[in-house]
């Protein structure tokens, strides 16, 4: 199986630089923290390039949920792992790598509201637009078409998450 790339590491890079400085300007007058949940696995890449460029007063949470198996979704969202803290009135960013069919992010957004947060905002490195799931990804990062890509954390079985880029497989 070939891998072709389709956004190099530098492009990569240089969305995560714009993205980090449309969120400062986004929550610039904030003085509280900004809790950043990353979503696992696949978004530890991009969560871990993104905190290092918010200037920010940032907090870590993780939360682990799956429902891929291969190329195909299961349709269930499965919880592995949850926050360790309350969101209650704080300002939440959830950091995804993809919005593929959106159930993942709809679960999230449903669970993550009933803590009453002062604000719930995302970001996604990649989008993929031929859905119509209606989540608001207030920061999105690149658009693209209905490719299943691998790369920069997103896996095809477990595969592929460490590399710098992000590709498909032809
Ligand atoms: O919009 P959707 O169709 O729900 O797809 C997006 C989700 O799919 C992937 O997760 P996966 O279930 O593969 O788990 P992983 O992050 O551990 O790889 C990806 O990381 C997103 O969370
Ligand atoms: N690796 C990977 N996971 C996904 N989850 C939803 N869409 C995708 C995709 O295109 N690639």
């Amino acid at each position: 199986m070939a891998l072709k790339v389709l956004i190099s590491e530098e492009e990569i890079q240089k969305k995560i630089e714009d993205l980090a400085s449309q969120i400062d300007d986004y929550y610039k007058n904030i003085t509280d923290e900004i809790v950043a949940v990353c979503v696992l696995k696949g978004s530890v890449n991009f969560f871990s390039d993104l905190v290092k460029k918010i200037h920010l007063n940032v907090n870590y949470n993780f939360i682990q949920v799956s429902s891929y198996s291969g190329d195909i979704t299961t349709g269930k969202v499965k919880v592995k792992s949850w926050l360790d803290e309350p969101l209650e009135n704080k300002h939440v960013l959830i950091v995804e790598d993809i919005v593929d069919t959106g159930n993942t992010l709809k679960y999230i957004v449903r669970y993550l509201e009933m803590q009453n947060p002062s604000s719930l905002e995302i970001t996604s490195i990649v989008l993929k637009t031929i859905h119509e799931h209606g989540i608001q990804v207030r920061f999105p990062g690149f658009e693209i078409g209905d490719k299943f890509v691998v790369g920069y954390g997103l896996d095809y079985n477990e595969k592929y998450r460490n590399l710098p880029y992000i590709g498909y497989i032809e």
